[in-house]
C-alpha cells in the first residue's frame, strides 16, 4: 500500500541518518516512536506527500507520492494531525463533511450520501447530539474525536494519525485504537505517531524506532519492543510487566 524507498527525511541541519526502507501492507498496524524532536511528525508529513523527502520516495499504490495531485492522495489516505487548531469557524457536521471533499467534483455538492457517511462517522465517535455546536467550544478530547470522525469520513484506504489518543480519557483511548484496529481488519494500513509504549505494545503489529541523532529500526512489534531498545530510545530506565499475556512499560523514577 504504502512503501518507503531508501527514504530520509528531511529536518533542517540535522545529518540523513538511517534511510528507511519499508512497506505498510494492509491489515497491518505500524507504531512510530521516538522522544519529543526525533522526527516522528515530520516523517508521518512526509509519508503523507505532505513534505517532500531529502532522499528516496514514498510510493502509495505503486505511484511516487510526490508526483500523485493531492486530491488522488486524498481520496486513498486521511491523515489525523497532532494539534487540530482553530481553523475557520464550523460546526462539527460542517468539519465532518470536510472528509467527503475528495470525492466532491468542483462546484458539486454533497450529497445525501455524503451527508449520511459524515453522520455515521460522528455518531462512531458519539458526537451526533453534538452536530450542530462550532468546533471553537468543543473540549480538546471532543475535538480530537471529531479530527478521527473527518478522517472516517474519507473512508482511507490507508491511515496516518499523529499521536490519536492524544487528549482522549481511558475509555476512548481504547475506543478509537479499537476503531483503528477495526479498519486494520478491513484491510486498511494504519500508521501512527505514539508516545505510549503500552498502546504500542497492545495494538501494533509493526514498530518503527527513530531516535534523534537520525538512526532507526524497524520490525515486528515484539522484536523491537525491549527494555534496552527504548531504554535507549527514551534515554529513560523502564521495567517491563507482564500480566494476562500483556507486556506493559513502567518509567522508574527515583522517588521512591
Ligand atoms: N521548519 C523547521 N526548521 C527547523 N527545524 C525544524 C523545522 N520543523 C521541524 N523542525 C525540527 O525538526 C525536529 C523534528 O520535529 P518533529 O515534529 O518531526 O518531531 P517529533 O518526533 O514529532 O516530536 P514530538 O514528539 O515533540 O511531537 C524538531 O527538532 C523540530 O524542532
Amino acid at each position: 500500500m504504502l512503501a518507503a524507498t531508501d527514504l530520509v527525511i528531511d529536518i533542517p541541519e540535522r545529518k540523513s541518518g538511517t534511510p528507511l526502507s519499508f512497506d505498510v501492507k494492509a491489515g497491518e498496524i505500524w507504531g512510530i516512536l521516538g522522544p519529543n524532536g526525533a522526527g516522528k511528525t515530520t516523517l508521518l508529513h512526509t509519508l503523507a506527500g505532505l513534505k517532500k523527502p531529502r532522499a528516496g520516495s514514498v510510493n502509495l499504490n505503486n505511484h511516487n507520492i510526490q508526483d500523485l495531485r493531492r486530491k488522488q492522495v486524498a481520496q486513498q489516505l486521511a491523515v489525523v494531525f497532532q494539534n487540530n487548531g482553530e481553523g475557520f469557524p464550523a460546526t462539527v457536521l460542517e468539519t465532518a463533511m470536510i472528509g467527503r471533499h475528495p470525492f466532491i467534483a468542483p462546484w458539486d455538492i454533497e450529497t445525501a450520501d455524503d451527508l449520511a457517511i459524515a453522520r455515521q462517522a460522528l455518531q462512531k465517535l458519539e458526537l451526533s447530539n453534538l452536530e450542530s455546536r462550532l468546533v471553537s467550544t468543543l473540549s480538546g478530547g471532543e475535538r480530537q474525536r471529531l479530527a478521527i470522525a473527518t478522517a472516517l469520513s474519507q473512508s482511507p484506504k490507508l491511515w496516518l494519525a499523529d499521536e490519536p489518543s492524544n487528549h482522549l480519557d481511558l475509555k476512548h483511548q481504547v475506543q478509537i485504537m479499537g476503531l483503528l484496529a477495526e479498519q486494520a481488519d478491513t484491510g486498511c494500513g494504519v500508521i501512527l505517531c505514539l508516545h505510549d509504549l503500552n498502546l504500542a505494545a497492545h495494538w501494533c503489529d509493526k514498530i518503527l524506532l527513530l531516535y534523534p541523532n537520525g538512526e532507526a529500526c524497524w520490525g515486528d512489534a515484539n522484536a523491537m519492543l525491549t527494555v534496552p531498545a527504548l531504554e535507549r530510545l527514551y534515554d529513560q530506565k523502564l521495567s517491563m510487566i507482564s500480566s494476562e499475556g500483556q507486556t506493559y512499560f513502567m518509567p522508574i523514577s527515583s522517588r521512591t
